[in-house]
């Protein structure tokens, strides 16, 4: 895969995706960092399961514009917080899976705590079942400048890494490149199951 662009691995990231049912309808968005300035973003309302290269716009990611006038994503104030926070992020995937939807109604904190799993270590930097991690998770909001300044100012208190989940919404993840966006968006896909199945036979 890594004789191929960028763009080429996001598109190739996109259909596994939709395959995953992990963007049914249109949901979903997902990026790719160019440089410093520029991302290319999906453009919306498009089923993300089956985008081509010319479905991918540039977005400058310090005013969310896009100098060809065509419009990208609604939740291009996320995608460009994120690589406006993360410098490191290349690559930025979000997806609308039932585990994502139903867990982060089911929590009702301010994050998902996930502990005692070896497949934490999908996640970069982590080493073993026995830390914690947090997976953040913000009320949803149909007000993206409003949401991403929420999620700004949360980043500037408590530090984070991966990924945040919007209650009822989705996940939005990360990475350095689209093959560490999409092993950390099947790792914590994995966990979030794993985390529903658990409190549903603990319920019982
Ligand atoms: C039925 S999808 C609702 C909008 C959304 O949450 C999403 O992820 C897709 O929006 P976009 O503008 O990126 O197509
Ligand atoms: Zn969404």
């Amino acid at each position: 895969m890594s004789e191929h662009s960028p763009l080429d691995q996001l598109v190739a990231a996109c259909h596994w995706i939709g395959a995953k049912g992990w963007a049914p309808a249109t949901g979903g968005n997902m990026s790719v960092r160019e440089d410093a300035r520029f991302c290319l973003l999906s453009e919306s309302g498009k089923d993300k399961g089956s985008l081509t290269r010319d479905d991918f716009i540039q977005v400058e990611i310090a005013t969310n514009r896009a100098p060809s006038g065509r419009k990208p994503s609604a939740e291009t104030g996320l995608h460009t917080l994120i690589y406006r926070l993360f410098p490191e992020a290349g690559a930025v995937l979000h997806t609308h899976t039932v585990n994502a939807t139903v867990l982060s109604r089911v929590e009702k904190g301010s994050a998902l705590r996930l502990a005692g799993y070896e497949m934490q270590k999908s996640l970069a930097g982590q080493r073993s079942h026995l830390d914690a991690v947090a997976i953040p998770l913000f009320d949803n909001d149909q007000d993206i400048d409003a949401l991403a300044r929420r999620i700004e100012a949360y980043a500037a208190e408590t530090p984070f890494r991966y990924g945040f989940l919007l209650r009822g919404h989705g996940l939005t993840c990360w990475g350095q490149d689209v093959n560490e966006a999409r092993r950390h968006l099947e790792g914590l896909e994995f966990l979030f199951e794993c985390e529903r199945q658990r409190r549903l036979l603990e319920a019982q």
